[in-house]
Formats: structure tokens, C-alpha cells, sequence
């Protein structure tokens, strides 16, 4: 939007809420004309999309424009179709949820062109893979084959969509169109039997005739001449200038066969068709009882033949009527204008559920098989408001539709305003606005409303009229204050209402209804005898359509009306879902001349779009509303502070700018990551002041231009020497690399080989790697038994290695051995000599270390031959110290020390020893000369040796 501001004088604003005077039609209107003038037919309101019908190729629909469209925000370029189709594509890409774009607008608006502009841009802008190329070409092609079957010519429209359609496109993980789901409401059936004058029936009639081969037809019973038939002439425009059928036939049959109709198929859908065709020929007449006969069966015997019935039975289906009486049915004739209805009835049956049919059927072809999660970007393409002279039962239907699908939208843009204001921290301001909810519950309130009404007049016993049900309307809502008859009007208002007519109030303004042929239309009878053939068509289409569970089922099915009603709750319901986006089409005349602009048709159409109301929701706070970031890139040079780069952050930045161009408070508030701006004459301000600026950067810079020219020139030069050299380089060490993979491959398929050249240098660079990388591996004691295991020609070093190795560790072992510790291994050398093998608990013995503290010698200083050996006091399982006498003492303990190899174990006492009688009890000896030698306990047990001159010991 920022794009084109300043040219808003001569193409007016590109988005509504810049209008200074929002609440104004005219002003409204104004701006529209303005734009279309300049063939600019979008326009936005905040993320409404307006879109005016140029009927006329603008050029605007190129590779090159969806290329421009392709990931730029929003407001960058100028409105456009794809800018809708590109911000809920991007979206639904990086927040992974689903999204619907909602085409309305009346017939003609350019709805149906819109919905296939989005599916173009999607199928050229999305990324594709070659098998899901199917996939998009069945998107694209089921559109000719929908339109074939739904589309006509109507006095608004040559290629009108005679229902209304919702696709679902189903994009996978990767933003890749996969599939897709199309859901079609409310066809009108009954087209295929009547036409106003100037319109025709639904194409696929026409094309069948034009394009279809002599031989399809001659199968069909069919003549290349529309005229000849009923249902294709009333209208008397069978051929139409402006339509190629024999072209639409040939794209319509090259599509059946992408989307996966077979020849039983096209057979079984081609005898219905033609079947259609022929029951319009059949003509009634009058018996003398005034009971319908047929008296050229020509028709009826090529139905039979199509559709796989009995002549006689289909015969007798169309005049007479099956009554079922208590116990018994009652065969009665119809009068010929019944037999009338009846083929009529069954003509817009067939055509109708064939409908449904196709559209499963195209269903099925587009259905992804890949269950994983998808999200979706839903197109609905639905009438829009209609508002005739005449206005029946389809107005009324369509016109409910609008009614709910504009609640939606207020809901949801109130919704999305109000989350918008709170996710920013800016203070909600309560909008005035109508909340047309009190119209939808008059149409579809349970047993209250205008459905509920007609319903029950439609089942309710008695002659039911439609005169009668506008009875009851009175009575039931005749209190409405949307809702209005003749009867009920005041003087003023009668004049403009029917006798047979009822008037709503919308939201989009007053419509009159007229309720002839309600009833009829609501309960789209077809009586059960003929449903009965129908049901035992041998046509498999009609097979599948028409079921005989239908016929045991003596439930009534459900009517128009109340079918209509839950079709368009689960489309609600779908939609709710999903975040939206709007398109808005506009018809500017009603000549589908290009460039022509009727004031007067595209002010009801404002209105009826509900337009104003919407522009007055999105302005009722702020005009305009940017991110930080984007606010301040653009008006950045308007503040010395800011230009050309601010290095804060960008609200902090902002607050400087604004503050230094002079906003007043009341103009602006600054929310979390946006700045929201009251009135759009400030923004505009901002924006001239912006163009002023840009002009003198512009001389400036044409000044710094002619200098920097030169350097340019220069650099430009330089780099160029500087990237050649590059390029060598590379070049050189590209080859260098190529030859040296080249030799390690032949290395290494030679590896096995004596050394040879071709292995040569492979062998080296393996024997590095591996003594490289050993040096990582050794072992780091004798114990550890690892080693890297060596390639095959290095196992004898590597062995040899290993050994060396071992050896290493083995020496450093040794040497890192203390003397202790080696008289310690001495010791168990000797233990080991002694008793392995022969004694018990040696093993475990073996890993205990000896103790050198464990034994001590004690001696007395004197002659006596006692000696003490002290073991452990703490081995509670020894008995004690062993005290012995003995004569050799000297060399008994000089023969015990050189055992022990240890001199510091002998103790020679003076006086007394201690010695342990038991772990924890001690006792003494006191040594003592005397004239007798002698050894003795006295009473407290202590023992007292008393060695004599000649020395001897006694125990
Ligand atoms: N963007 C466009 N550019 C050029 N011509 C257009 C454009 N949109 C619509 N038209 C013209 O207007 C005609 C009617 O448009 P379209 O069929 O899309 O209307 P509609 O709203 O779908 O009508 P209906 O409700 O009757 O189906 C098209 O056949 C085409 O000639």
C-alpha cells in the first residue's frame, strides 16, 4: 500500500480505511470509480480484497506478476488477487494451520474467475514434484468438468455457476499442493427443465451435441440440433457467440480422463444426460377420461434403453401415480398436467443426484492417499446477495446464506480486531455494529423459524398452499421486526408488497419474496413410483444415486429448505475453523462491457456486500497499522536520528521519529510491535513529507553518484584481476584434488598386491594412518591386552610392534619395583616353593602381602635362654606370643633375623617384657639374676625368670 500512497489523488487510496470520510457511500463509491477508471479493479479493505469485473484482459495475470506477488508482504505492492492467494499460502506455510478465501458476489461479479486466479497462482508458484503433477492437473481440470455440469448461460452471465461450490486444497508438509475435496450446494435443478428467455440449460447438453462424435450421438438416439429439443430451447439462445461448445467439448472430454473417469463411466453419464434430453420430448396428452396417455413411445423407448428400465413400467410411471392405501396400493392415473410434473420431477432427479455423483466421482480422483497430516486452503465461490424483481424460493436460500456467511465475517473481523488490540496492549474501544443474528434465527430458528414454518406446512395433512404457509408466517412471526407481509404493512408500506408475498429485512437490505411454488420447491417431490424405476435402473450411475434402501425407508426425507440449513451449518462449521481471507466481487454493469461504471448497480452492490459495515468495523479504531521494522525502513530519513540506520531497537526508534515530526498523542498509540495510526490525513502527511525527502536524497545522491561512478570503475577492475586469480587457484587445486582421489581408488583396488607403483603411495598413506593412529592405542600396562588391529599388509609389523611393545611395558614394570616390594614378591617366591600344592589356603594367602611388621624377637639382656616371638596383636585368631627357652639362643635368633632379613625385629630387654597371652591381654616377664637359675609364676600369675652366673635357662 505504502507503494502508491502519494498517487492517491489520481487512483484514488488503495485501501478503504484511508478514506477520510469512511462512513460515507459516495466517498466510497469515489474511490472505486476513480480506480476502475485506471483499470485498477482491486482494492482493499485491511485485508478485504474489492475486486471490480473489468470484463476485459488487463494483463495482470502473468508468470511474472505471481513471481512479484511471491513472498513480499502484503502491503509492499499494490492490491491483487494473488497478494490474498500468497499472504494465506505463506501463512498456512509457517504457522501450519488452514485457511479459506471467501469469493462472494453477485452473478457476474467475477467470483468464478477469481477462485480459478488463486488455483493458477498456486499451481505456478508452489513448489512440485513430477508425481504430484497429477495431483495439480486434477485440481485444475475438475473445474471444466464442474463447470460443464453447473455452469449456463443466464441474462447476467454467460458462464454463470448454477451452485455453489467449496474446494478444499490440501497442501502437504512442504507447502506442495497434494489434493484436494470439493463440497457443492444448493444446484439448480430446475434449469434442466425451464429457462428464462435468453438463458440456456447447463452446458454439458450443448456440448454433448455440438462436439459429441456421430457416433456417441447415434448410441444416444440424439440429433446434432439443440432446437429439437424441449429443455434446450425455451430459452431461444441455444447457440451463443460467445460460447465455443465444440471447444468446451473437447477440453471437458480430454479432462475425464486425468480425472479418472473410465468409458463405463462416460457411457453410464452420457445415457443419463441424453436420457434428460429425450424425457423433455415426451409429450402428454388427454384421454376421454382426462387421464394423461403418451402416444409416440419414440422418447420413452430410448430411456428405457439408456437408462436400463422397462418401457411399460417407465410408461406407467410417468401417468400414473401409486397410492398406498392400509394394506393395498392403489394404481392411479395421472391428469396430464400431473404426468407433466411427474416428468419433469424426474428429469431434474436424475440431473440432480448425477450432480452429486460427478462431484464424488471427482472427489475420489482427488483424493490424496498419503494419510499424513495436510492443511488446507479452502476456496468457497458462492452467490452472492440476489435481489430481483421477482425473488422465490432459490433468492430466499441464497440470501439466508449470505445472511449467515456475513456473521461469520463480522464475528470474525471483530475478532481478529479485538485479538490484534490486545495482543499489542492497546485499549479496546467497544465498535457499534448490527448484529444480523436476529435475522438468521428468523430463517432458521427450530420450530420458529421461516424453515421450521415451511416445513411443517409442507408434511402437515390437509391442502396445504403456499398461500396458507404465508398464512402461517403471519401468525407465527408476523411479530418480527425484520419480517413483513401486505397484510401486516401499514398503509405505506402495502403498496409495495403482493398479496403472495412476504418481506426480510437483511442486513444487505429489504428483499420481497413471493411464496409461489415455496412448497413445491421445498419438498422436491418425485413420487415414489417413479423412484422405484429409478431404483431398479440398470444404469450403474443411477444405481449408485437412486438406492433401494431409499424406498424401505417410508421416513420422509428430509426437505430443500431444512437440507440447505444443515449443509450450511457444516460449512460454518468447516469454516470456523479456519482463519479467513475475503474477496469481494463487484459487477460493474450489467452489459458486461468493459470500462463502464454504473453508479447505481455497484452502490446496491455496496450495500448488499455489506461493505460499508465492514470499512466502519476496520476504521472504527485506527486507520492504519505497521510493524516497527517496516514503519521505520520506510520513513526513516524524516529524522537525523534515524537515518540512515538506527541501531536500537525499532520501537524505540519510531517513538524518536514520530516524535520529531510532531504527531500528537490523539493521532497514534504504540502498542507492542506495531504503531497504530488514528486518522489517515497523519499518515498521508507522513508520506508527502517522506516523497519531499526522497527528492533531496535524490539530488545528493546524483552528486555522489559521478564520484562514486569512477570508483566504481576502478573497483570493478580490480575485482575482476582479483576473481581471475581466484578462479586459477581454484582451478589448480580442483585438478590437483581430482588426480589424488583418482590414485587412492587405484590404491586402494590394488591394495592387496606386492608393492607396486599403483599401490605405492596407498600403502605409505595407509601405514601412517595406521602408525598415526596406534599411537592412540597402545597399551598403557602389561596387563592390557588391546591392539589396533592392522591392515593386511601391515600385520607382521604390526606384530613385531606388538611384541616391542610388551617388552616396554614389562621392563618399565621392573624398574618401577621398590626394594621392599621386591623382598615382599621374595617372600612369596619362597611361600610359593613351599606350599603350593600341598597346603590349603595358599591361593588366598598369595594376594595378602606379607606384613613385616607382624614379627618381633624379644630377648632379655641377661644369660637366661628365653626368647619371645611377638606375632600380631590385632589377628584375633592368633593364641598369643610364643615364649620358648631354648640353649642356642644367640644363634636361634641370629638364624631367625637373617630368615626375616630384617635386623630391627629383635628387641634385647632390660628388666621385664610384655608379651600378649591373647589378642588383648598382656602379661609380663621380669628377668632377674640370682644365685640359682629358675623360672617361676607367682600369685598374680606373672612369670619371673632368674638367671644364675652360669647362665642357664629354665622354663
Ligand atoms: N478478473 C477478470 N478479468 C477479466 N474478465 C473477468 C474477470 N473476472 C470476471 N471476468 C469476466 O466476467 C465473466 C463473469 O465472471 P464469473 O463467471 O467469474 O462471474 P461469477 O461471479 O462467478 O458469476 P456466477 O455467480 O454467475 O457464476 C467471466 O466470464 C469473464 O468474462
Amino acid at each position: 500500500m505504502e507503494g502508491a500512497l502519494t498517487a492517491r489523488d489520481k487512483v484514488g487510496v488503495q485501501d478503504f480505511v484511508l478514506l477520510d470520510a469512511y462512513t460515507s457511500e459516495s466517498a466510497f463509491l469515489d474511490n472505486l470509480r476513480k480506480r476502475f477508471s485506471e483499470n485498477l479493479i482491486y482494492t482493499y479493505i485491511g485485508t478485504l480484497l474489492v475486486s471490480v469485473n473489468p470484463y476485459q484482459e488487463l494483463g495482470i495475470y502473468t508468470v511474472s506478476q505471481m513471481e512479484l506477488y511471491q513472498g513480499v508482504n502484503f502491503f509492499e505492492l499494490p492490491p491483487h488477487i494473488y497478494a490474498i492467494a500468497d499472504n494465506a499460502y505463506r501463512m498456512m506455510c509457517s504457522e501450519l494451520n488452514n485457511h479459506f478465501i471467501l469469493i462472494s458476489g453477485e452473478s457476474g461479479a467475477g467470483k468464478t474467475e477469481a477462485s480459478k486466479k488463486i488455483l493458477q497462482y498456486f499451481a505456478v508458484t508452489c513448489p512440485m514434484t513430477k508425481s504430484l503433477q497429477i495431483a495439480r492437473d486434477r485440481l485444475l481440470l475438475s473445474n471444466p468438468v464442474l463447470e460443464a455440469f453447473g455452469n449456463a448461460k443466464t441474462l447476467r452471465n454467460d458462464n454463470s455457476s448454477r451452485f455453489g461450490k467449496y474446494m478444499d486444497i490440501q497442501f502437504d508438509y512442504k507447502g506442495v499442493p497434494v489434493g484436494g475435496h470439493i463440497i457443492s450446494y444448493l444446484i439448480e435443478k430446475s434449469r434442466v427443465v425451464f429457462q428464462n428467455q435468453g438463458e440456456r440449460n447447463f452446458h454439458i447438453f450443448y456440448q454433448l451435441l455440438e462436439g459429441g462424435e456421430e457416433e456417441l450421438l447415434a448410441c444416444l438416439g440424439l440429433e446434432r440440433d439443440p432446437q429439437l429439443y424441449k429443455y434446450l430451447s425455451q430459452g431461444h439462445c441455444a447457440k451463443e457467440s460467445s460460447i465455443n461448445d465444440k471447444n468446451d467439448w473437447k477440453t471437458v472430454s480430454s479432462a475425464f480422463s486425468v480425472i479418472d473417469f473410465t468409458e463405463d463411466d462416460l457411457e453410464n453419464l452420457f445415457g443419463i444426460i441424453a436420457s434428460v434430453l429425450h424425457l423433455g420430448n415426451i409429450c402428454f396428452e388427454e384421454n376421454h377420461q382426462g387421464c394423461a396417455t403418451v402416444p409416440d413411445t419414440h422418447e420413452i423407448k430410448w430411456i428405457s434403453k439408456l437408462l436400463g428400465v422397462h418401457p411399460s413400467i417407465l410408461l406407467e410411471a410417468l401417468t400414473h401415480r401409486k397410492i398406498e392405501a392400509k394394506t393395498e396400493e392403489v394404481i392411479c392415473p395421472l391428469t396430464l398436467e400431473l404426468s407433466v410434473y411427474a416428468r419433469d420431477a424426474m428429469a431434474k432427479a436424475v440431473y440432480g443426484r448425477t450432480f452429486t455423483w460427478l462431484v464424488n466421482k471427482i472427489n475420489s480422483s482427488l483424493v490424496n492417499k498419503d494419510f499424513t497430516k495436510k492443511t488446507v486452503i479452502g476456496l468457497l465461490d458462492i452467490y452472492g446477495f440476489e435481489v430481483f424483481d421477482k425473488n422465490g424460493f432459490e433468492q430466499f436460500c441464497i440470501n439466508y446464506c449470505n445472511e449467515k456467511l456475513q456473521q461469520l465475517l463480522i464475528e470474525r473481523t471483530l475478532k481478529a480486531e479485538q485479538a490484534e488490540y490486545e495482543m499489542e496492549g492497546i485499549e479496546w474501544e467497544p465498535i457499534q455494529y448490527f448484529n444480523n443474528k436476529i435475522i438468521c434465527d428468523l430463517v432458521e430458528e427450530r420450530h420458529k423459524g421461516i424453515i421450521s414454518i415451511l416445513d411443517e406446512e409442507c408434511i402437515r395433512p390437509g391442502p396445504a398452499t403456499d398461500l396458507s404457509f404465508l398464512e402461517k408466517l403471519e401468525e407465527k412471526v408476523g411479530k418480527h421486526a425484520h419480517f413483513q407481509t401486505r397484510k401486516l404493512a401499514g398503509s405505506k408500506g402495502r403498496k409495495r408488497i403482493g398479496w403472495m408475498e412476504f418481506r426480510l429485512c437483511h442486513y444487505a437490505g429489504e428483499v420481497t419474496y413471493c411464496t409461489k411454488g415455496f412448497l413445491e420447491k421445498n419438498n422436491d417431490l418425485l413420487y415414489r413410483h417413479l423412484k422405484e424405476v429409478l431404483c431398479r435402473s440398470k444404469n450403474r450411475i443411477l444405481k449408485e444415486c437412486f438406492l433401494v434402501a431409499e424406498l424401505e425407508n417410508r421416513r420422509r426425507p428430509p426437505t430443500v429448505g431444512t437440507q440447505f440449513k444443515n449443509s450450511l451449518s457444516s460449512l460454518l462449521e468447516i469454516l470456523i475453523s479456519k482463519e479467513p481471507s475475503y474477496i469481494r466481487c463487484i459487477k460493474p454493469n450489467d452489459r458486461k462491457e468493459p470500462s463502464k461504471f454504473d453508479d447505481l448497480l455497484i452502490r446496491h452492490q455496496i450495500k448488499y456486500l455489506g461493505l460499508m459495515e465492514h470499512l466502519r468495523v476496520r476504521r472504527a479504531g485506527f486507520a492504519y497499522r505497521r510493524k516497527y521494522e517496516h514503519f521505520l525502513q520506510r520513513y526513516k530519513s524524516l529524522c537525523p536520528d534515524t537515518w540512515p540506520h538506527w541501531h536500537g531497537p525499532p520501537a524505540e526508534g519510531v517513538e524518536r521519529l514520530i516524535r520529531y515530526i510532531g504527531y500528537t498523542p490523539e493521532e497514534y498509540k504504540l502498542g507492542r510491535t506495531k504503531i497504530f495510526i488514528r486518522f489517515p490525513r497523519t499518515l498521508f502527511a507522513t508520506e508527502d513529507a517522506f516523497e519531499f525527502s526522497k527528492h533531496q536524497l535524490g539530488m545528493i545522491f546524483s552528486v555522489l553518484t559521478s564520484v562514486e561512478c569512477e570508483m566504481n570503475q576502478l573497483t570493478i577492475r580490480l575485482e575482476a584481476h582479483w576473481r581471475g586469480a581466484l578462479a586459477r587457484k581454484a582451478a589448480q587445486r580442483r585438478t590437483w584434488a581430482v588426480r589424488t582421489v583418482r590414485k587412492f581408488i587405484k590404491g586402494f583396488i590394488n591394495r592387496n598386491k606386492p608393492l607396486c607403483p599403483d599401490n605405492e603411495e596407498f600403502i605409505v598413506f595407509v601405514r601412517k594412518n595406521y602408525i598415526l593412529n596406534l599411537r592412540y592405542h597402545v597399551p598403557k600396562n602389561v596387563l592390557d591386552k588391546s591392539w589396533l588391529r592392522p591392515p593386511g599388509i601391515l600385520e607382521n609389523a604390526s606384530d613385531l610392534l606388538r611384541k616391542m611393545c610388551t617388552r616396554n611395558l614389562v621392563r618399565k614394570y621392573c624398574c618401577g619395583i621398590t626394594a621392599e616390594r621386591k623382598a615382599l614378591m621374595q617372600q612369596k617366591v619362597v611361600t610359593s616353593e613351599l606350599f603350593r600344592g600341598k597346603k590349603e589356603g595358599y591361593a588366598e594367602v598369595l594376594s595378602q602381602p606379607f606384613a613385616n611388621s607382624r614379627i618381633g624377637v624379644s630377648t632379655s639382656s641377661l644369660s637366661d635362654g628365653i626368647l619371645v616371638i611377638h606375632v600380631s596383636p590385632e589377628d584375633h585368631k592368633q593364641k598369643g606370643d610364643a615364649i620358648l627357652r631354648c640353649e642356642h639362643v644367640f644363634e636361634a635368633v641370629t638364624k631367625l633375623v637373617m630368615l626375616l632379613k630384617r635386623g630391627n625385629v629383635v628387641n634385647v630387654v632390660q628388666g621385664s617384657l610384655q608379651f600378649y597371652i591373647r589378642p588383648g591381654k598382656k602379661g609380663t616377664i621380669v628377668f632377674d639374676t640370682g644365685s640359682e637359675e629358675q623360672v617361676y609364676k607367682d600369685k598374680n600369675g606373672q612369670l619371673t625368670v632368674v638367671s644364675g652366673c652360669g647362665g642357664r635357662c629354665v622354663t
